[in-house]
């Protein structure tokens, strides 16, 4: 579903070029579940926008779906993440002027993937039916984070890329939507890839990685 190839990637900043990642390789199935781990800083998030081809790397290859992302141009690009990926950020990136229904089907929409009874069955498995009229500044960070979640699953993804997507909860709501989360995930037979610095996160996924010096490592469970 995802592999990355000896791919190295370096920011150039003011005191010269900084290597971030540097030949990592990684494979992930389909229906698999990851954790990315690592300290603050270390590459994660860099990682995860080159699998999304949000970024180029600088050397190395990078395969989504079985396309070879630089073999693509950028509106390919959009198009595969539109059909086969599902993102989930920190940052909600909810649309302010939508209500929960639309943000949640917004995605699904665009890509004309759009499932009705798969979007009802979403908003009532995230406990969002009955907001289903409000926008998003009338949620809670909690019901903000379901909605993304929702709304990246909408589309029933090939590829779910979540960057600490329960880092702004506290450890119950955590708790919760990481199930709901997971749950969903093997139901709809997305494969997983979570950045996440907690390892109550991380445990119930298949495996496991550390980026440490620009190298994937494996963490046995
Ligand atoms: N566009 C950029 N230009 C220059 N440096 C960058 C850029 N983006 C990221 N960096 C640097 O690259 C390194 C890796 O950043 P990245 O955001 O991938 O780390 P991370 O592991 O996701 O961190 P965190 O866990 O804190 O979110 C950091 O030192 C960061 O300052």
């Amino acid at each position: 579903m995802l592999e990355l190839r000896d791919v190295s990637k370096s920011y150039a900043t003011p005191q010269g070029p900084l290597s971030v990642l540097r030949g990592v390789s990684l494979q992930l199935a389909a229906g698999e579940s990851l954790a990315l781990m690592g300290e603050s800083g270390c590459g994660k998030s860099t990682l995860l926008h080159l699998a999304a081809g949000l970024d180029t790397p600088d050397s190395g290859r990078i395969w989504l779906a079985d396309r070879a992302l630089d073999a693509m141009n950028e509106a390919q690009r959009s198009a595969l993440r539109r059909h086969r990926l599902g993102l989930v950020f920190q940052a909600f990136h909810l649309v302010p002027t939508l209500t929960v229904s639309d943000n949640l089907r917004l995605q699904a929409r665009l890509a004309k993937q759009e499932v009705p009874d798969w979007s009802v069955e979403l908003l009532e498995r995230l406990g969002l039916a009955k907001y289903r009229d409000h926008y998003p500044e009338q949620l809670s960070g909690g019901q903000q984070q379901r909605l993304a979640i929702g709304r990246a699953l909408a589309v029933r993804p090939n590829l779910l890329l979540a960057d600490e997507p329960t880092g702004n909860l506290d450890e119950r709501n955590a708790d919760d939507v990481l199930a709901l989360l997971m749950e969903l995930v093997v139901e709809t037979g997305s494969a997983l890839l979570l950045v996440t610095h907690s390892p109550r996160v991380a445990d119930p996924m298949n495996r496991c990685l550390r980026l440490h010096h620009g190298r994937l490592e494996t963490i046995e469970p």
